[in-house]
Parts: structure tokens; C-alpha cells; sequence
């Protein structure tokens, strides 16, 4: 058995097809993609490891994942940090960020002070739409992803590495190796060269959508809106 994975391409396509033939909303969407995030902490870093969980929020739907999954997993019982430095005008992500606010949870602008107070790290900076060379302010935020003790959590794709072929060669990001990945609905071509534990999310996909991806849809226990799966992509 092989991992099945999905270029950037057929993942923005993917997503097109789930809001207009699948008729789901985007809120929806991001809302089950951060609760599987939520969900990927929580088995990873169990509240007795410590609370604070530092949250990169990028500017797109990949922040806006990580967005979502503060606010779960504040009423988990963490103590979320966010730092956002981007902030769109889009409702939607104003929304999550008032919601953010309504739980007195804080927004910080130094990443780095930040993280010297943090138990663990979510990286929601960039997703399948991520291209070229990471632009100010990220490169700083990412060296620092590259270089901290602290376990970092990737939603979707380690920001900064290739969606196709994985992690740079050189420069910012060549040297970023998260602990773990939360590959929403279906990984992406870079999951081939990760090597921490690897989640995916996406309890909502119909069997149509998966045999039209060409995607395996993992068979989840319980509740559970996540499943770990090892290099080939087998449940562990
Ligand atoms: N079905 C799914 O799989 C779903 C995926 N969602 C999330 O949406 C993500 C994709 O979201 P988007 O398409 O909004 O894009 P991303 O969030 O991946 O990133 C796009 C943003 O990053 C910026 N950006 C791109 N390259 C950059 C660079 N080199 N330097 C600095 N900034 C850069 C763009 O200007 C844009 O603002 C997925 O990875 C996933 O996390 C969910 O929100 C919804 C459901
Ligand atoms: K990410």
C-alpha cells in the first residue's frame, strides 16, 4: 500500500468541488478542519504537557484553520497565544478573530518572545496555496518553527515547504521538520517526505469525492475526526 496524495492543483480542486457540487460552506468547512486540528493536538500533547499552545496564523484559509482550532482548543481547557500579524479583511476571518477575542484570548506581535513561554507550537501560516519565497513577516517566524525544542504541529502542510516536493533545498524552511502533520481531507504530495507522525482529517468527504481524488478515506473510531497513519498511509 502507498500513500495517496494530492498535488496543490487537484487540491484547490477538490475544495472548489466540495462548496459547489458537495454544497458545503466555507464556514463549515474551516470549522471541521479545525476541530480535526483541535482533535490532532489533543492527542499529542495532552493538557498535562503543558498548556500554552502558541498558534501562527498565516493569511489565508490555513490561518483561518488555525483560527478555529484556538477557540476548540481553549474550551479544551489550553491556553491558546495568537500570532497574526497579516489579518484580512475578510468577514470570515473576523468572525473567528472577534470569537477569539470573546475568550479573552490573547494576540501577540512578537512570535519569538512568544515562544519562549509556549508548550507547543501550531503552525497555520501556509497551506496548499503557498508558492515561492516566503514574504515579510513569515521568514522569521519560520526560521524560528526551524529552530525551537518546542513540538510543532503543522496544519496541512509544513508553511514553507514545497506542496509538490517538500522542504527546500536551501534557505528559509530547509531545515524545518515539524513533529507532526494534520493533513486536511487528503495529504498533499509533500507528506512523502515528512517523517513525524502524520494525521489526516476529513470525516465529511463522501465515497464519490474520494474515488474522484483518488483518495484512500481512512476508517475513523468513534468520534474521532482524525486518524494517524503511518509512511504508507495504513491506519496505526
Ligand atoms: N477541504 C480542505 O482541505 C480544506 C482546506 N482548508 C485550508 O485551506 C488551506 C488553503 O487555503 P488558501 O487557499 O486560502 O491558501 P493558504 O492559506 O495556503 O495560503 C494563501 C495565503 O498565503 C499567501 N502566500 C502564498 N505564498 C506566500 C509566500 N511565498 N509568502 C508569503 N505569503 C504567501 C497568499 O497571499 C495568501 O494570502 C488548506 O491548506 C487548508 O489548511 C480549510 O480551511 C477548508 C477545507
Ligand atoms: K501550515
Amino acid at each position: 500500500m502507498a500513500l495517496k496524495t494530492l498535488s496543490a492543483k487537484a487540491a484547490a480542486a477538490l475544495d472548489r468541488d466540495l462548496m459547489c457540487t458537495g454544497a458545503f460552506s466555507i464556514d463549515q468547512l474551516m470549522e471541521l478542519a479545525g476541530l480535526s486540528v483541535s482533535q490532532a493536538v489533543y492527542r499529542v500533547h495532552p493538557i498535562s504537557k503543558g498548556k500554552r499552545i502558541l498558534v501562527a496564523v498565516g493569511p489565508g484559509n490555513n490561518g483561518g484553520d488555525g483560527l478555529v482550532a484556538a477557540r476548540h482548543l481553549c474550551h479544551y481547557g489550553y491556553q491558546p497565544t495568537i500570532y497574526y500579524p497579516k489579518r484580512s479583511n475578510n468577514e470570515l476571518y473576523q468572525r473567528l478573530a472577534k470569537q477569539l477575542e470573546d475568550l479573552d484570548i490573547p494576540f501577540v506581535d512578537d512570535f519569538q518572545t512568544a515562544l519562549q513561554s509556549s508548550d507547543h507550537v501550531l503552525d497555520a501560516v501556509f497551506g496548499f496555496s503557498f508558492s515561492g519565497e516566503v514574504r515579510e513577516p513569515f521568514p522569521a517566524v519560520i526560521q524560528a518553527m526551524s529552530e525551537t525544542k518546542i513540538p510543532v504541529t503543522s496544519v496541512d502542510a509544513p508553511s514553507s515547504w514545497d506542496i509538490e516536493e517538500g522542504p527546500p533545498k536551501s534557505g528559509i524552511g530547509s531545515n524545518f521538520h515539524p513533529d507532526v502533520l494534520i493533513s486536511l481531507t487528503a495529504p498533499k504530495h509533500l507528506a512523502k517526505h515528512f517523517r513525524g507522525r502524520h494525521f489526516i482529517g476529513g470525516r465529511f468527504v463522501t465515497p464519490a469525492i474520494a474515488e474522484k481524488y483518488d483518495f484512500d478515506v481512512p476508517a475513523y473510531e468513534g468520534v474521532d475526526q482524525i486518524v494517524e497513519v503511518g509512511p504508507d498511509g495504513s491506519r496505526l
